[in-house]
């Protein structure tokens, strides 16, 4: 048999697209009603699929191949009418493909047309090289003028995770719509924002005629939600096969906080200098199964949920002051009212007590401990069957003072503490090294000169990120990795990442073109400026 090559990530170009349509089409009309239907339906359905079908939508290839290449490689009007079409069914079975559509979707409008559209200087410039990598990611290198100076690289990620209008959103997750100032939309903090935000400065300065001294790489990575394995590690590896070390990298993690940190006067902007690490493991219990009216004393279910509740009810040791997250707040310590100031400034005898208070909130507990949350919980298949299998996941994010190591260590011995229970490590790595923050670090010395050039009064301390981002794939690269993106976030914006009602104001998406258009300016600048004259 031969094998074709087919175009790598059209879906207007490869004929399987519209077979997949017919295929949803056929099955949608039978309404399967459980997974067993839909099974049996898709393979009946496929079986019945014709030669002719298949050879028709071989012969349109040269039309769409045309229409492709007369949108410049963008969507045609092949891939709109599928989507338009898939937008119109009841999912209530294809729940989860629902979700993958619309997130192909939305990534698709994105890496195609609306970048071409929305950025034609970006696109045509020849001062830009861009390609695709992994089929989804996108890697721009913007010249400069001053080839000896060592380029820097600025990240951001293009999907993001799971919304559903089920969950009360107030305007609907992926309209994008505006309401009261504010974009609303899975992805507008997480990270679409930076995204449109970096290539829209980018558009303005090179409309402007301005050429860059140093050249500089925009990411922006496809997969970042599932541990960037396709996206960023392959930029990685294009980058290290072509030679390149980066002065400084620049991703999100991190932002301004604004009446989130209790008894810090005004808002302050935090650049992470590291990252936590993380781990996710898989607990699972097995027997055989039995009948539910002989029950035996304890069921795997049962088994399990005690293990899961000892988890939640024996968090990891509190090591606030221990980590980077010790500088940060000795950093901002003249900034907060007495006696908190005076209590920052001496972390040394205060940290234990500050770590008590700062637990007690979500948000702040992640800055004190290795934090562990079960995520998902699978166990049963039918209500009079004993469960011969339940598992659940837990996601835990390590503190910079702890290694991978003592966590798996604490978990398997101590805390989950039932041999019934299988541990296994789905994955797992290292808290990030700390990035420097002196006055001769030129990347956190820019992007705190930028943050002073829009918010002059601007309090800017060395900060902690306490999620993970495509930019610990760059460690290699660089020794200068930074976290912050320059939005401002208010009490309740936390929980919007990954949450509902993921949103950015007008002010937020603005102020963030702002920020890359002066950070571009700034990375030219001669002599780093004056520390001693700033206003922290
Ligand atoms: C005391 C200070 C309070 C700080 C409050 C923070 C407010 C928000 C500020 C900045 C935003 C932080 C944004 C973090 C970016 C997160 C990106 C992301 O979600 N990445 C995934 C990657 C991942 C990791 C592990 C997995 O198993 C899957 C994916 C993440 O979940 O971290």
């Amino acid at each position: 048999m031969n094998v074709l090559e087919w175009p790598s990530q059209s879906p207007d170009l490869n004929p399987i697209e519209n077979l997949w349509k017919d295929l949803k089409t056929a099955v949608h009309k039978r309404s399967p009603s459980n997974l067993t239907e839909l099974e049996l339906f898709c393979k009946e359905e496929w079986a019945k699929m014709s030669v002719s079908r298949c050879a028709n939508l071989v012969e349109s290839y040269p039309k769409r191949f045309a229409a492709v290449i007369a949108a410049k490689g963008g969507s045609t009007k092949y891939y709109f009418m599928l989507y338009e079409y898939l937008c119109t069914l009841d999912f209530s079975v294809f729940y989860f493909l629902k979700i993958m559509i619309i997130r192909v979707m939305y990534h698709f409008a994105f890496t195609s047309q609306l970048s071409v559209t929305s950025f034609p200087t970006v696109f045509s410039s020849s001062k830009v090289k861009h390609e695709l990598v992994a089929n989804y990611s996108h890697l721009f290198w913007v010249q400069g003028s001053r080839p000896e100076l060592q380029p820097y690289m600025l990240l951001a990620h293009t999907d993001v995770v799971p919304a559903s209008e089920d969950d009360a959103w107030e305007v609907p997750p992926f309209s994008g719509d505006e309401k009261d100032g504010f974009i609303y939309g899975r992805g507008t903090m997480d990270d679409k924002g930076s995204v449109m935000g970096i290539l829209a400065a980018l558009e303005y300065i090179l409309m402007k005629g301005y050429t860059p001294q140093r050249g500089f790489y925009i990411g922006l990575g496809h997969d970042e939600e599932v541990h960037g394995l396709n996206g960023a590690v392959n930029i990685v590896r294009l980058l290290k096969e072509r030679g390149v070390k980066l002065l400084f990298v620049l991703d999100e993690g991190s932002a301004i906080l604004d009446g989130i940190l209790k008894g810090l006067d005004g808002p302050a902007a935090l650049i992470a200098t590291s990252e936590k690490g993380a781990t996710v493991l898989k607990l699972s219990v097995s027997m055989p199964p039995s009948h539910a009216s002989m029950p035996p004393r304890e069921t795997t279910i049962g088994i399990l949920a005690a293990a899961v509740k000892r988890l939640e009810e024996n968090p990891m040791k509190r090591l606030f002051g221990l980590g980077p997250e010790g500088g940060m707040f000795e950093h901002l310590a003249h900034k907060f009212r007495f006696p908190l100031n005076f209590v920052m400034s001496n972390l040394w005898l205060f940290a234990p007590l500050i770590a008590r208070i700062m637990e007690r909130n979500e948000t702040t507990n992640a800055f004190v401990r290795t934090t562990t949350a079960v995520t998902m919980f699978n166990a049963g298949v039918k209500e009079n069957v004993i469960a011969s299998y339940a598992e659940a996941f837990v996601n835990m994010r390590i503190h910079s003072a702890q290694t991978l190591k003592e966590v798996h260590s604490v978990q398997r011995w101590s805390t989950v503490g039932d041999p019934r229970v299988k541990i296994e490590v789905v994955y797992g790595f290292d808290p990030l090294p700390i990035s420097p923050y002196d006055e001769t670090s030129f990347g956190f010395q820019i992007i705190k000169k930028t943050v002073l050039d829009m918010f002059p009064s601007m309090i800017v301390a060395p900060g902690m990120c306490i999620a993970n981002t495509d930019s610990r794939h760059f460690k290699d690269l660089s020794s200068s990795i930074y976290r912050f993106t320059p939005a401002i976030y208010k009490p309740g914006d936390a929980q919007r990442f990954h949450g509902i009602n993921e949103r950015t104001s007008r002010e937020n998406y603005e102020g963030m073109v702002q920020f890359f258009f002066r950070l571009f300016q700034n990375c030219d600048i001669k002599k780093l400026p004056d520390v001693s004259l700033d206003h922290n």
